[in-house]
């Protein structure tokens, strides 16, 4: 099955939080067959940092600010593909012919999917196209353990892409793997890191029924399922909350790595995500970086700052720990002038 000529294909990607998807976006849009794609992006955290790190910025990247895509921001999300739509007509945007959509890391798919098909303007003029799902070969099996969305964005999956093989042993992928055919056997079951991926087959419309599982997501196996709220689009459990920091002064980077380290090795458990675009004392780069739980990624220099603002942006997800004591963790450790730097002290359980 192709994409439907005459309609805008609508591509979901998602995963869980820190699983890789904009790495994967990035990944896409160098792909010659993606240039006419408009993008969409969907971040967990008063603010958004993945439009940067994609390094491309264009008037086709959206942002879709303050919530989730699955939840509170369902309209926002319909109201920017119409406005997206609007403005290809009027030539404001170049005439594209695919809309991705990278979700947030909490997203449940479900009502992303329904709100295409079931508004009456959307449906006129997009389609649903294949769901992307990227599982990280590290904590990928702790997450389906513990959070209902990652089962169920593995579940409604049309292209499985497991991440991070790299820092995976073989028999971690496998067990990966199979748990993943359990959840989904129709899914294309692909890695990132194969050297015959073929990119432009991830975005391909996919022959399941995706459209009759939507209706009925009740249908899907999820894997033992820890708990069940946010099936309807109600928020995500209380317990989650993202904290966000934006520091004006260049901040010393052993003084910020001794402190995530710590924060990580007491809380990674609990610190589902951690990412940000850093200005360190003596570099003129920004850097970013990647922490998903216990596992850090190491420091990216990017190619230069987004934009005029040099502060430092940081953005937290956290699972049981309080942000606003976190905050000041930091603000106490990484910001005081060496000579006066207070002991160390992480937050308590
Ligand atoms: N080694 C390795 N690192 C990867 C791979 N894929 C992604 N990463 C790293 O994982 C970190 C998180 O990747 P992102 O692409 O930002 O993940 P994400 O799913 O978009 O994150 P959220 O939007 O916050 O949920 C970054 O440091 C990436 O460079 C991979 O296949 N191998």
């Amino acid at each position: 099955m192709h994409d439907e000529p005459g309609f805008v294909t609508v591509n979901l990607l998602t995963g869980f939080l820190g699983s890789g998807k904009t790495t994967l976006l990035r990944r896409l849009l160098a792909e010659d067959a993606f240039a006419d794609a408009a993008v969409l992006i969907n971040e967990f955290g008063e603010i958004g940092l993945d439009h940067h790190l994609i390094e491309r910025i264009d008037d086709e990247i959206v942002l879709l600010r303050s919530g989730c895509v699955c939840c509170t921001v369902r309209g926002e999300l319909a109201e920017a593909l119409k406005d997206l739509y609007s403005k290809r007509e009027r030539g404001l945007v170049p005439p594209f012919r695919r809309v991705i959509i990278e979700s947030t890391g909490l997203a449940d798919p479900f009502p992303v999917l329904s709100t295409i098909k079931a508004d009456p303007i959307l449906r006129h003029h997009f389609r649903p196209g294949s769901v992307v799902t990227a599982v990280d070969a590290v904590n990928g099996q702790r997450q389906l353990d513990t959070y209902i969305e990652s089962n169920r964005q593995a579940a409604i999956a049309d292209r499985l892409v497991i991440t991070k093989t790299d820092l995976a042993t073989d028999s971690e992928r496998q067990a990966l793997e199979s748990r993943l055919r359990r959840i989904n056997p129709d899914a294309l079951l692909v890695c990132a890191g194969d050297d015959d991926l073929d990119l432009s087959s991830l975005l391909q419309n996919a022959t399941t029924m995706r459209g009759d599982h939507v209706q009925s997501p009740s249908g899907f196996y999820c894997e033992e399922p820890v708990w069940l709220t946010n099936a309807d689009g109600a928020p995500h459990r209380a317990a989650i909350s993202s904290v966000t920091m934006t520091v004006d002064r260049p901040i010393d980077w052993t003084a910020f790595g001794i402190w995530l380290t710590m924060l990580l090795n007491r809380h990674g458990e609990r610190v589902l995500r951690v990412k940000g675009i850093l200005n360190l004392v003596g570099e003129e780069r920004p850097v970013a970086i990647h922490g998903v739980q216990h596992l850090v990624h190491t420091p990216v220099h990017m190619e230069a700052w987004p934009s005029n603002d040099r502060s430092s942006r940081l953005v937290f997800i956290l699972d049981g720990l309080d942000g606003e004591v976190l905050k000041r963790s930091f603000e106490a450790f990484t910001l005081a002038d060496a000579d006066v730097r207070p002991p160390l002290a992480i937050p308590a359980e």
